[in-house]
């Protein structure tokens, strides 16, 4: 087999534009030349440190240049580099190191993982990088295939796996991205989710192909309309919060915002596309090394209600069930679980996600649900995200819930949790004829339920146990 290498991105910016910024921090700002240093310190220590050896490497990230430092030189060694979450306890931590086969995980407490954890922590932070670790020779290409990372996702059923990509996967994410979201090396793109993430992890490949900055921030809504920002990539709720500490426009340098990571409410949308601001929705996985649809500069409202259409370098596919499958080279090489590696992709490489959605007239994604909420009522396929949207939509619901109970006739039937919006009693009629006309007839609820206030107030609801409720209030 042959194996293709490329030059580090960054090596060549070092080289040419060793002057220019490539990380701007909230008090300095490295160019290309001091990144490449930091680089070159880490590359040493993998090179050298006895600890450090072994082809996987554990690394607990930080929004800041050591990080970066890090990953660029495991990648630059050929090294696979397992990113974990700051946010998990160190037993999950050192169970998901483990399940990737690392010895030795960068870190910068002691504590970052459990003592008795047969995974070592060694310190993240290393400063003053000396003229003989410049001078030795170190590796500036990066191999398009292998592994070159792992990162953690929990999925739908909550138990975490590894999805393992090889650096073409972060390559190609990149390219594509740039066909929509054009880069200038002059761009600076803000880091705002974190590094254990897709999402935060595409920004460094993106900048990085560009020879752009990526910019380290504290106060992401401060930061963004005082600092010269381009580009940022933001969850829903980041998009919110931004919207809501401005007035009116984006500053007139910022160019693009890449909102992700589950449905925008369509009310954001309204007012971020009425005021100007730059927005880009998509649909992506960690999986398919994050974008896989995402929407063009200057979308119309209409457009951004949508994921946009497929960028190069990915495929998209609707099964027959509405399920949504991709492959192509942004695809990751596989999984890691507790029970080994696995490749989840049917013999022609696509994997499923899970998702229900289509494609329209003009090519756009449109997602409608989850490929294990819908449900067969009367040989009609029903997405009960579908039917919750419609509901959400009526100032009178301030949250709906859909499952289906079994049904002689039909086989099953759709039925409605609705939780009241404040100063509005629960008033089912109103609901029924509040979807008239905006949702086909059969997919209207057959019987409304008023939200159960001893439901544990979790981010993700329990579907199952609404469907048990459903079923017992419909004996
Ligand atoms: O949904 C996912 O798991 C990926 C989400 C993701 O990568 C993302 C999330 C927010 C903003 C931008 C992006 C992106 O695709 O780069």
């Amino acid at each position: 087999m042959t194996t293709s290498h490329i030059i580090c991105p960054l090596a060549l910016q070092a080289r040419y534009r060793p002057h220019a910024p490539a990380v701007v921090g909230p008090a300095c700002t490295w160019t290309f030349a001091d990144l490449e240093a930091h680089i070159r310190t880490a590359q040493h220590a993998l090179q050298q440190d006895a600890q450090l050896q072994g082809a996987s490497i554990g690394l607990l990230p930080r929004r800041d240049v050591q990080t970066l430092a890090w990953l660029w030189a495991g990648w630059r060694e050929r090294r696979r580099v397992v990113l974990v979450s700051r946010r998990w306890t160190p037993d999950e931590r050192a169970d998901a190191l483990q399940m990737a086969g690392v010895a030795t995980c960068l870190a910068d407490d002691d504590d970052a993982l459990p003592a008795a954890a047969p995974v070592a922590v060694h310190p993240r932070s290393r400063r003053a990088e000396d003229a003989s670790v410049q001078a030795r020779s170190c590796a500036s290409t990066l191999q398009l295939q292998g592994d070159a990372t792992v990162i953690f996702t929990s999925g739908s059923t909550g138990q975490p796996k590894g999805v393992v990509h090889a650096w073409r996967s972060h390559f190609y994410s990149a390219r594509g991205a740039a066909s929509v979201m054009p880069l200038r090396s002059t761009d600076c793109w803000a880091l705002s989710l974190p590094l254990y993430h897709i999402g935060g992890l595409a920004i460094v490949m993106r900048a990085a192909l560009a020879g752009a900055a990526v910019a380290l921030l504290n106060n992401p809504v401060r930061d963004w309309t005082t600092r010269r920002i381009t580009h940022g990539s933001l969850v829903a709720t980041q998009l919110k919060r931004l919207l809501e500490a401005t007035d009116g426009p984006p500053p007139p340098w910022l160019r693009g915002l890449l909102v992700g990571g589950g449905p925008v409410p369509a009310g954001l949308l309204d007012e971020a596309h009425a005021r100007g601001w730059p927005v880009h929705t998509t649909y992506g996985s960690t999986e398919m090394g994050s974008q896989v649809t995402t929407t063009p500069p200057g979308a119309s409202r209409e457009t951004l209600a949508t994921a946009g259409h497929v960028l190069p370098h990915r495929e998209l596919a609707v099964r027959d069930t509405g399920e949504l499958a991709v492959r192509g080279p942004t695809r990751c090489r596989a999984y890691l679980t507790p029970t080994g590696r696995t490749q989840s992709f049917d013999a022609d490489g696509w994997l499923g996600t899970g998702d229900v959605g289509h494609l329209d007239a003009e090519g756009r994604l449109h997602i409608t649900g989850r490929v294990d909420h819908q449900f067969i009522s009367g040989g009609e396929n029903i997405q009960p995200e579908t039917v919750e949207r419609a509901l959400q939509a009526l100032p009178q619901v301030a949250r709906a819930v859909v499952v289906p109970v079994p049904d002689e006739e039909f086989g099953a039937r759709p039925v409605a949790f609705v939780e009241p919006a404040p100063g509005t009693a629960f008033a089912p009629g109103c609901y029924r004829t509040g979807l008239q006309g905006r949702l086909a007839r059969f997919k209207h609820p057959d019987r409304y339920l008023l939200w159960p206030d001893d439901l544990p107030n979790r981010m993700k609801i329990d579907r199952a146990a609404l469907r048990n409720r459903a079923q017992q209030a419909c004996d």
